[in-house]
């Protein structure tokens, strides 16, 4: 059995080789960048109207007077030209500035007469204010998004500004969550006595979903020889492939044996923690298999403490650091284990982050994972877990 920090450093020493695909640019969004992104022209592209208002030649800068109207100057239309100096062009935000114009004065600092609008007041105006002068924010050429890049809303409307219909993304890898077990039935079903619903491959198809991940659930019997010829396939299909149940001790339980049958190579069985004590980490050339503990507490921690965040990792996404909370009431736990304490998380006037424990039953104890936000990583070289204390502490909702 390994210490939690030990299978930290296995998983950060294994990786998939992602290949890159290209997508539609909504499609982008929350995928990996694969490619720089560079600005195809200048940010602006023009000289722009920053205010609506009249445009007028420098010359007539301090001159509180009346300016005759050439023309107006509407964003979406091709450049005007000023004739006649003395003259001004109404021109609105988000237009070319017209030719020979060099100051935008906005309407609040003028007044409309019969004959033109009227210049009440210059302000501190100069040459080209209230103009977005061309390439100021961006030049040409200009690389607005490196490629290893989590894709936001922000970026996306850089990629639509720059024209990218297609964008390069790293392809997401192909997961499959495997419940197993004979006593699990479908959702859909009436369960016997002695049945439950399979549950497990849900809450992890949801937390997949949640951090941007696809997943297919298949559902597998106690059966060894099935369980061969099925995993088998599975190998041949997907890239990772997630189990629950079917890693501890008991005679049903096949999934090591067959992983050994398959080539699939063991990297550890056994953790010093509760819950997820018995989980199971290989690979094989081209798969890695996490086989999680069944009972759906263990299997939920082992997930989001170590499996989500790995995924998080091979697509390059930043990395989740986790941060610390101040349990809030003294804790006992004797075992030599990593003890994981659900807890409800807040935070007091003093601005920090404290922990509840939430009361409840074990790892079997489906119900309490609503009642509470995260785990608390508690170490296990003290028994006493003293109110007050600051410990890791892993969310897996906010
Ligand atoms: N002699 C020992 N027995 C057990 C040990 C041990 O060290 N020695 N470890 C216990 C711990 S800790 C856990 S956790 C479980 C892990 O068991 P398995 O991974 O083999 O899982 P199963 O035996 O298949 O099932 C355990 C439990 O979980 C329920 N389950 C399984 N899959 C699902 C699912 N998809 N949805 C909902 N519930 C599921 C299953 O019905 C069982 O109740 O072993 C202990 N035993
Ligand atoms: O890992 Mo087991 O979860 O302690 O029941
Ligand atoms: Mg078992």
């Amino acid at each position: 059995m390994i210490e939690p920090s030990v299978v930290d450093k296995v998983l950060g020493e294994v990786s998939l080789t992602l290949k890159v695909e290209e997508v539609e640019l909504f499609d982008s969004l929350g995928r990996t960048l694969a490619e720089d992104i560079h600005a195809d022209r200048d940010f602006p592209p023009f000289d722009r109207v920053a205010m609506d208002g009249i445009g007028i030649h420098s010359s007539q800068l301090g001159k509180t007077k009346l300016f005759k109207v050439e023309g107006i100057q509407a964003a979406g239309s091709p450049q005007l030209s000023l004739m006649n100096n003395e003259n001004c062009i109404e021109v609105m935000t988000g237009a070319i500035l017209p030719q020979n114009i060099e100051v935008v004065i906005p309407y609040e600092w003028t007044e409309k007469a019969e004959e033109g609008i009227k210049v009440l007041d210059f302000k501190n105006a100069q040459v080209m204010s209230n103009v977005h002068q061309k390439g100021t924010d961006k030049k040409k050429n200009d690389l607005l998004v490196k490629k290893g890049k989590e894709l936001s809303s922000a970026e996306i409307g850089i990629l639509a500004t720059v024209g990218k219909t297609k964008v390069k993304v790293i392809q997401l890898p192909k997961i499959a969550v495997i419940a197993t077990g004979d006593e699990l039935v479908g959702v859909n079903e009436v369960p016997k006595e002695y049945q439950i619903r399979m549950s497990n491959c849900y809450s992890l198809k949801a937390s997949l979903s949640e951090n941007g991940f696809s997943s297919e659930i298949f559902h597998l019997t106690d059966d060894k020889e099935s369980l061969i010829v099925k995993i088998n396939q599975l190998k041949k299909d997907f890239d990772v492939l997630v189990f629950s149940g079917g890693v501890s001790k008991g005679k049903f339980d096949f999934l090591p044996e067959v992983f050994e049958s398959l080539g699939i190579k063991k990297e550890f069985h056994g953790v010093k923690q509760r819950p997820g004590k018995p989980f199971w980490f290989g690979k094989s050339e081209q798969q890695v298999v996490f086989a999680l503990p069944g009972n759906p507490v263990s299997t939920f921690l082992c997930s989001n403490r170590y499996m989500i965040p790995w995924l998080n990792n091979q697509l390059g996404k930043e990395k989740y650091l986790p941060t610390t909370a101040i349990l809030d009431k003294e804790f006992k736990f004797d075992k030599p284990l990593t003890f994981f304490l659900q807890v409800e998380t807040y935070y007091k006037e003093d601005g920090l982050l404290y922990a509840q424990p939430v009361k409840g039953g074990g790892s079997g104890d489906l119900a309490k994972l609503t009642a509470a936000n995260a785990f608390l990583e508690l170490h296990p070289e003290v028994d006493i877990h003293e109110k007050g204390q600051q410990y890791t502490v892993w969310f897996y909702k906010k």
